[in-house]
């Protein structure tokens, strides 16, 4: 199993969550994130307005999703979140080694 953390705009939220339905995946924590990437120092386009780049407003997704299903759901993130400028947000792919369920203790994949 792989946890996929992904850092998005905010308004890409709702093609992510449906891009990820479609393959199957139920189960997302979204979390309102802050942060920046290369262009700290330079400005970033934010909903139209050019800002200077500290802490820009982002989504933090986070899916847990078995290890087969990853490129696909990496795939998907990416092509939903995508507008082509700075900003776009990172994906990162980190091993998971075990999900507990917690009412009706199913562990592993099946608890997914
Ligand atoms: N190395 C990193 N570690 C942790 N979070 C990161 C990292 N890089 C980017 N992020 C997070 O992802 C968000 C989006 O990053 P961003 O898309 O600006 O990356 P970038 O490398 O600057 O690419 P681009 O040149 O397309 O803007 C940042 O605001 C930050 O929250
Ligand atoms: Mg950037």
């Amino acid at each position: 199993m792989r946890k996929i953390e992904a850092i998005i705009k905010p308004f890409k939220l709702d093609e992510v969550k449906e891009a990820l339905h479609e393959l199957g995946l139920q189960g997302i924590t979204v979390i309102e994130a802050k942060g920046f990437g290369r262009q700290k120092g330079h400005t970033e386009l934010y909903r139209g307005a050019e800002y200077i780049v500290d802490f820009l407003p982002k989504m933090k997704i986070e899916v847990v999703c078995p290890a087969s299903l990853v490129e696909r759901a990496v795939e998907a993130i990416s092509a939903a979140a995508r507008t082509g400028r700075i900003g776009d947000g990172k994906i990162f792919i980190l091993p998971v080694e075990d999900v507990v369920r917690i009412r009706t203790g199913e562990r592993g994949e099946d608890a997914i």
